[in-house]
């Protein structure tokens, strides 16, 4: 921006010392323009026409320059257009971000290269197709990738600190206190919570279909999901399917939902995100922060007063608060509202969009839909018929369903991570700059036949133990790799989807 800036103020000095048949020295050049505009008395539109030119010429050889950063650095590329980069016109978009991040993996990867660059408007983007180089980016070389490279300000918005934001020894930090909510034990005491919403969401099935209603799925999941979030995490008994209209349910929704106005907010956030001091641009709009705050604060403070006997993660997270924990693990309330925010964000639609898919695929093909209920019965003889956390541990072929469905529709598809100091790429000329982004096509990789044949194709029986010891563990990643995976996969994979398809196949 500050180029464009100078480039501007450049070209319209030039402009003026045309018009003034005039030789002017750089260190009067302020005095002079000044001057020369009220010696010629240009007329404001004049003035106002001279800028907006210098503006467009300045911008067109800022662009110019900046999509040359490939050429120069004689990587393969995707030839980019003005001003969008390999992004699309908007207006007539045809294929999203993540399908362009996914055309380019496939378009370098057809070309045998181990990596390639894009750009999104003016930025360049690496885009890695190499396993091993993937492999690197994401856990040996990780300290060169720890970031996800977050717009977001802290200052401006408290909500925005929370893991997937956090950078560096900040991240590090939170993680390391964050990381023993996540393990099994503690998940294990979550399970009452999820099983009491699967039971009013099957009775909501059970009486639209006596009523011989048709049933939207997503809807269902979605409100399911937003009970067992609410539930989980900030220890409310939602029941969305009685109260469709609940706060909880309205403020998760728009939280999710992306706007007009957002969509305009990312824009310039991601263009110029030096812009966020002066303007003080919000990620969120505020009403869903002041409700998601004044919620986790309602029942922190419940809970302080009144013993309870629920391990959700509020408690887990009321634990780390300064006199339970020593100092150095201890969290501030703002801190556990974010984190309690991004729970609920980062489980909310990831989890509920998946599950619908995964039910969709059930219904599609009755042969796998078959042999999962199969096995769910034949688990359940062997523990009283009832649907235990050591009874869905035993359903492997569930596991491959789920896995399946993960590969076919990644909620995120693809990864990001902002270079925090050179990384020379081995065996190649190229060194990954500080500060540039690296995007990592986990749609590309899934839909890689070299990987996976066919992959347009529906099949669990490709996660069986046979054929997942035959590939590498990198070229299926929906939760990400590395120190920077995702901090809930265990508690999506394990405990909220498999109570979630249990149940629905069951009654
Ligand atoms: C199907 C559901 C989900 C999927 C597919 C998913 C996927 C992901 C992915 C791809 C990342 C980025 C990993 C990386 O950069 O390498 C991530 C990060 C994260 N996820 Fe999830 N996620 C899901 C559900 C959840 C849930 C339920 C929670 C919380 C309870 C959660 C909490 C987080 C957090 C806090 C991060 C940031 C971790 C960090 O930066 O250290 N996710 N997730």
């Amino acid at each position: 921006m500050r180029i464009i800036i100078v480039l501007s103020v450049n070209i319209s000095y030039h402009i003026f010392i045309y018009k003034n048949k005039s030789h002017y020295i750089g260190s009067q050049f302020h005095g002079v323009l000044i001057i020369s505009i009220v010696r010629n008395m240009f007329s404001l539109v004049e003035l106002f026409i001279i800028v907006l030119i210098s503006l467009v010429i300045a911008t067109l050889l800022y662009f110019r320059s900046a999509h040359s950063y490939w050429k120069k650095r004689n990587v393969n590329y995707i030839e980019p257009t003005f001003p969008w980069g390999n992004l699309e016109n908007p207006l007539f978009l045809k294929r999203g971000v993540i399908g362009i991040v996914q055309d380019a993996y496939k378009q370098f990867k057809s070309k045998q290269k181990r990596f390639g660059g894009i750009y999104f408007f003016h930025k360049p983007m690496l885009i890695p197709v190499d396993l091993q180089l993937i492999k690197n980016i994401l856990t040996k070389d990780f300290s060169h990738f720890v970031n996800h490279g977050s717009l977001s300000d802290e200052e401006n918005e408290p909500m925005t600190a929370n893991l997937f934001n956090a950078e560096d020894d900040k991240w590090r930090n939170l993680r390391t206190k964050l990381t023993p909510t996540f393990t099994s034990a503690k998940m294990k005491l979550m399970f009452s919570m999820i099983e009491k919403c699967s039971y009013q969401m099957i009775d909501h099935i059970r009486f639209s279909c006596l009523q011989k209603k048709p049933l939207h799925v997503k809807e269902i999941v979605s409100c399911y999901t937003t009970d067992v979030i609410g539930s989980c995490v900030f220890g409310l008994d939602c029941n969305s399917f009685k109260n469709p209209d609940a706060e909880f349910r309205k403020y998760g929704k728009k939280a999710t939902e992306i706007s007009v106005i957002g969509s305009l907010r990312l824009f310039i956030l991601f263009i110029m995100p030096e812009i966020n001091r002066i303007l003080r641009i919000r990620l969120l709009d505020k009403d869903v922060s002041d409700f998601f705050t004044r919620a986790f604060k309602d029942v922190l403070n419940s809970r302080k007063i009144e013993d309870t006997a629920r391990k959700d993660f509020v408690q887990l997270l009321l634990e780390m608060s300064p006199g339970h924990v020593e100092a150095s693990k201890s969290l501030t309330v703002d801190e556990m509202v974010a984190q309690a925010f991004v729970f609920f964000i980062a489980g909310f639609d990831t989890s509920a969009s998946n599950l619908a898919f995964c039910l969709y695929e059930l219904a599609m093909h009755q042969t796998y839909q078959d042999r999962l209920r199969q096995e769910i019965l034949e688990v359940l003889g062997r523990h009283d018929q009832q649907l235990t956390y050591e009874a869905i541990a035993e359903m492997k072929y569930m596991d491959q369903v789920i896995d399946e469905t993960l590969r076919f529709f990644p909620p995120l598809p693809f990864l990001s991570r902002k270079c925090s100091k050179n990384y020379p790429i081995p065996n190649s000329d190229l060194i990954v700059e500080q500060g540039s982004t690296v995007v990592i096509s986990v749609l590309g990789l899934h839909m890689d036949e070299e990987y996976y044949p066919n992959p347009e194709v529906f099949d669990p029986d490709r996660f069986s133990k046979e054929n997942k010891a035959k590939r590498s563990q990198y070229v299926h990643i929906p939760f990400g790799e590395g120190p920077r995976i995702c901090i809930g996969e265990l508690f999506v994979k394990f405990l909220h989807y498999k109570c979630t398809i249990g149940t629905c196949l069951l009654y």
